[in-house]
């Protein structure tokens, strides 16, 4: 059994090696004639999985470790009996502490937020119901647009006009290019003018979801509003000159704690093992957790911005992206994701606080760090 693991997988030899012979690979480049003796394709977003990549080959199982699916051609895969899976939920939590991260991040947002604003959430899935989850724990409100969901789900799903007139808009829908509700291009600068003044539009989503062009314009209407993008038309050539105009930008590792991405490892190994009718020892993949010191900084905003920030700071991501848009944009953009430095969720610290806990501090901590996404 010869199974095939794109190279920026953690833990595929100790998770894959279990149920055959794993060959690495370079995601952005595997091409037809390199899969010829692949029983089991293992690959994430940057392969685009179709009838140009496998046909002719043996294999019959494929399994992308993200959420997104996007990059896979699923009706011709089905029409080939290829066994296809995917990680849902696998990295929402991580994507939920990027958008607190950033939302921390950005000079008076959180405070404005906590005083009463709303964050508009396009996309109520794993991710978008996460994000919602978080602000709760916080106080924030949030509404949400979602045309697939049920209204009965939350009271706070409401039309795409209510939720873009928001202080802070985040975009946590897939890309769909067909059916009832495509999404590509979604969001129009009629749609992105309703955000309040001084807000912010937040994308980790997918790039197509939102129109390059749009978010020019939109700079140039209204340049009170911050953006703060991690997905991209184009990946990973990206347009240079909305990148320069971000707030905050980051090179799509908003799903990237090491939690998030083991999670998603496991679970396609697990659907792996059991089409082969193999068993998986489970023991292996655990990771210990993180010791994290947080500076005592007294209650509300301070405290949650110091919180956040000691486990991630976006802002970390942000500065090394800045490095890269002066070189070749789409070798830094691929480095940068390849040799992304280890990133724990809340959920995955031990926390010290040399200042101690209110009872308050203690309260959010624990709505913030209950987990959520069990393996
Ligand atoms: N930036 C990053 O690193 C990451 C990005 N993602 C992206 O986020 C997307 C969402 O993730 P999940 O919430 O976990 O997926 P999910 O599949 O759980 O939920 C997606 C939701 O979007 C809704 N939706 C579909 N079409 C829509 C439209 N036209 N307008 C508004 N909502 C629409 C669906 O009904 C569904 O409820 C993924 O598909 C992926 O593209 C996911 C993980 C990491
Ligand atoms: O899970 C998803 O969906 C994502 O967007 C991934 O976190 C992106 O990571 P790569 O698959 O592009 O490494």
């Amino acid at each position: 059994m010869k199974i095939w693991v794109d190279e920026n997988i953690p833990l595929a030899e100790t998770l894959f090696g279990q149920l055959g012979d794993v060959v690495p690979f370079a995601g952005r480049t595997l091409g037809h004639g390199d899969v010829q003796e692949a029983d089991a394709l293992v690959v994430r977003s940057v392969t685009q999985v179709n009838a140009s990549l496998l046909a002719g080959s043996r294999v019959k199982f494929v399994g992308t470790a993200t959420i997104g699916v996007d990059h896979l051609d699923l009706p011709w895969l089905a029409q080939q009996g290829i066994t296809v899976c995917s990680a849902p939920g696998s990295n929402a939590q991580s994507v939920a502490e990027y958008v607190l991260s950033a939302l921390a991040a950005l000079g008076t947002t959180l405070e404005d937020l906590l005083a009463g604003g709303c964050v508009g959430i396009v996309g109520f899935g794993n991710v978008g119901r996460q994000v919602a989850r978080c602000l709760a724990a916080l106080g924030i409100a949030y509404r949400a647009y979602d045309p697939w969901m049920p209204d009965d789900l939350d009271p706070n799903l409401t039309d795409l006009d209510a939720v873009t007139a928001s202080q802070v808009l985040c975009c946590h829908a897939p890309l769909v290019k067909d059916g009832a509700h495509p999404s590509y291009h979604l969001l129009g600068v009629e749609d992105l003018t309703r955000l309040d003044t001084g807000g912010v539009l937040l994308n980790a989503g997918r790039g197509g979801v939102l129109d390059t062009e749009a978010l020019l314009s939109l700079k140039q209407q209204r340049p009170d509003i911050a953006l703060v993008m991690d997905v991209w038309e184009n990946e990973p050539a990206i347009d240079l000159s909305l990148a320069q105009q971000c707030a905050i930008a980051t090179p799509h590792i908003a799903g990237y704690s090491l939690d998030g991405k083991i999670r998603g490892a496991v679970m396609i190994a697990r659907a792996l093992a059991q089409q082969l009718g193999a068993s998986l020892d489970e023991a292996v993949f655990s990771q210990s957790s993180a010791e994290v010191k947080v500076p005592a900084s007294g209650e509300g905003a301070h405290f949650i911005r110091s919180l956040i920030h000691s486990v991630y700071d976006v802002r970390e991501d942000d500065q090394r992206f800045r490095h890269i848009l002066t070189g070749d944009v789409a070798a830094g953009f691929d480095r940068l994701r390849k040799d992304y430095p280890v990133r724990r969720e809340l959920a995955a610290c031990d926390f010290d606080f040399p200042g101690g806990l209110s009872e308050q501090q203690r309260d959010l901590l624990l709505a913030l760090t209950t987990p959520t996404a069990n393996l």
